[in-house]
């Protein structure tokens, strides 16, 4: 569908809050304490796949990028996953969540039980930020527009419905609530001013569209891995 001005089409971006993971019937039965150990644990080792992905996904992004001023911002999202040192970043923390619900970081990082279409899902995240116009891959980021409350609603959940999990492994959340609204301000930012025409709008909405059904995919792969 084709926009006209600025705010129909930011209407439009936010709009895909309707079709964001929040609503996947596994973060329904997560956030409201449904799910055993062994599903939090699928989901966990599963889910570190598309946290490692994310910082070679916005590396092609730069590498794509012409534009000094954007690359010196979105550097940033790389160093936060991967730290500036060993025993930081966003990785890390995702390993010492891995511990925290009883997992062997060793054979998490080993990516050997992570599910065949959940590769295939993160993998395609990564191989459109390589070969799409790098505005497009901004614009796929912007789910993250999303994440807060849905970091907000798992915290809480964690807290009160999983108690056999240490707290200390949520810190990689605690984060998140921070930083995934900076991030998806300036690519927001980014995409209103970059596109313009209704042609780059709909190519805009059309990646965002994508990175739901990615997100969406994972979940499906890991709820059927997982029925209890
Ligand atoms: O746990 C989640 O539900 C969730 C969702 C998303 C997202 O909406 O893409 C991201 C993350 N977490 C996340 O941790 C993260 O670092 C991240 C980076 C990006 C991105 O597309 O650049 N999305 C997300």
């Amino acid at each position: 569908m084709t926009v006209a001005g600025t705010d129909a089409f930011v209407d439009e971006l936010r709009a895909h809050s309707r079709r964001y993971h929040d609503q996947h019937p596994f973060h329904a039965r997560m956030n409201s304490g449904q799910l055993g150990a062994r599903q939090i644990r699928g989901w966990v080792i599963n889910r570190y796949y598309y946290q490692v992905a994310i910082p070679r996904k916005d590396a092609a992004i730069l590498s794509n990028c012409p534009d000094r001023e954007v690359r010196r911002r979105w550097i940033r999202r790389i160093t936060d996953h991967d730290g500036t040192a060993p025993g930081e970043g966003g990785i890390e923390a995702w390993l010492r969540l891995a511990e925290s619900v009883g997992l062997d970081r060793r054979e998490v990082e080993q990516e050997r039980q992570v599910l065949p279409a959940v590769r295939f899902a993160v993998d395609a995240y990564v191989e459109f930020a390589r070969s799409k116009p790098w505005v497009e891959a901004v614009a796929s980021s912007l789910t993250e527009l999303f994440a807060p409350d849905l970091m907000a609603r798992r915290l809480a959940a964690f807290e009160r419905h999983y108690p056999w999990i240490d707290g200390a492994g949520l810190a990689y959340f605690r984060e998140r609530l921070d930083r995934a609204p900076r991030d998806a301000e300036h690519a927001l930012e980014l995409v209103v001013d970059r596109c313009r025409t209704a042609e780059q709008q709909d190519r805009a909405l059309a990646a965002l569209s994508f990175k739901c059904d990615v997100l969406w995919s994972v979940l499906d792969a890991i709820d059927r891995a997982h029925p209890d």
